[in-house]
This record gives C-alpha cells, structure tokens and sequence, in this order.
C-alpha cells in the first residue's frame, strides 16, 4: 500500500448554512458547492475547494451536517456541539485491493464499500485503529489529477 492523495477533511457542521457563510465570508473561499443530500450515508454535504500547486485541485473541505438522529455524524455533534473534524479521506488506485490490505493488516472496516459523494467508491476504516482518526478510502476519481 502507497499513501495517496488526501482528497478531502470530513468536518462535522451542525448548520450547513452557517457553516457555508463561514468559509465564504471569514475564510474567503471562491468555490463552494451547492449542498446536496445523501439519505443512503444520513448526511447532507457541500464541499469547499482550496487552491493546490499549479493549478491542480486542492484537498477539499467536506462539510457534513446529520440528516436525523441516526445519521453517523449526529453522535460526533451530540458530543462536539460547534462541529469539527471527522474524518480524513485519502485516495487509492484500486479500491477492493485497498479493503482487502487494510482487513489483512487486522484493521475493522466499517460496513460495505459503497459509492461515495465524489461518485467512486468508498470505505471507512475504524478510528480506534487508525490513531484516533475516522480514515476514510476512495478509489481516484478516473478523469482525476
Ligand atoms: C458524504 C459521503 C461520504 C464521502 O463520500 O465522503 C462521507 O464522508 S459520509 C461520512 C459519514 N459516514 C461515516 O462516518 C461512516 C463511518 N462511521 C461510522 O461507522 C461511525 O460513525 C463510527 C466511526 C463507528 C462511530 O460510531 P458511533 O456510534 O457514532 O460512535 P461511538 O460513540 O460508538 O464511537 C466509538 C468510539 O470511537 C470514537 N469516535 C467516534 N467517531 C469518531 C470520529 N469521527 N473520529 C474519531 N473518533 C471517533 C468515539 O469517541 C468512541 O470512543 P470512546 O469514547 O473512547 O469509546
Ligand atoms: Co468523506
């Protein structure tokens, strides 16, 4: 295993609005998408593009508000009120050879491989085993980089 790109920062928002307001207006950001709904995964996102060298897209800001109760990012907010972050989403060419290194090396995988929000599959390995951090694995969008 090669560590890829990091595509994007989960961070949880309570208020996707405000959250959106705070990356145009106090950070500046000049893309921020339209914030759309993914029922199947329990969250609504938006994603906010920073600049990456030479005019190569940057690692995103995925913002992440819960849709109900049982949404995976509702607990996080129950324990962080204002939001942080919640996962780290890192790249990788294939990605059933990307599940099945992390399963041999012993790491718990959380749930099916399912298609994500950029439109290639996804995987979350547990926090537990990835130094506390919520890793998440993406297989590189074809037309990318
Ligand atoms: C937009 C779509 C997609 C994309 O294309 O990018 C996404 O990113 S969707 C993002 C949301 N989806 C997910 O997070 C799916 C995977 N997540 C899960 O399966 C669960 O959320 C979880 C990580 C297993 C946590 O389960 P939960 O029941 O909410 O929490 P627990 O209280 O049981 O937590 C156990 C333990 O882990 C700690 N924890 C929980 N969440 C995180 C986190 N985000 N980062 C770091 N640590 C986390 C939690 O504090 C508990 O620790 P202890 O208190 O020490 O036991
Ligand atoms: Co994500």
């Amino acid at each position: 295993m090669k560590l890829g790109r990091m595509n994007h920062l989960g961070y949880a928002v309570p208020d996707m609005d405000d959250a959106i307001a705070h990356y145009r207006d106090v950070m500046g950001a000049s893309v921020v998408t339209e914030p759309f709904d993914m029922p199947e995964q329990g969250v609504r996102v938006c994603f906010v593009h920073t600049p990456g060298e030479q005019g190569t897209e940057g690692t995103q800001v995925e913002l992440l508000s819960p849709l109900d109760e049982n949404s995976p990012v509702a607990g996080f907010i129950a324990k962080n009120p204002l939001g942080g972050q919640h996962h780290v989403c890192f790249e990788a060419p294939d990605i059933a050879e990307a599940r099945a290194y992390f399963e041999g090396i012993g790491k718990r995988i959380l749930g099916p491989t399912r298609i994500g929000a950029h439109g290639t599959p996804i995987f979350f390995v547990h926090p537990k085993d990835m130094m506390g951090m919520l890793t998440e694995i993406m297989e590189t969008p074809k037309e990318a980089h």
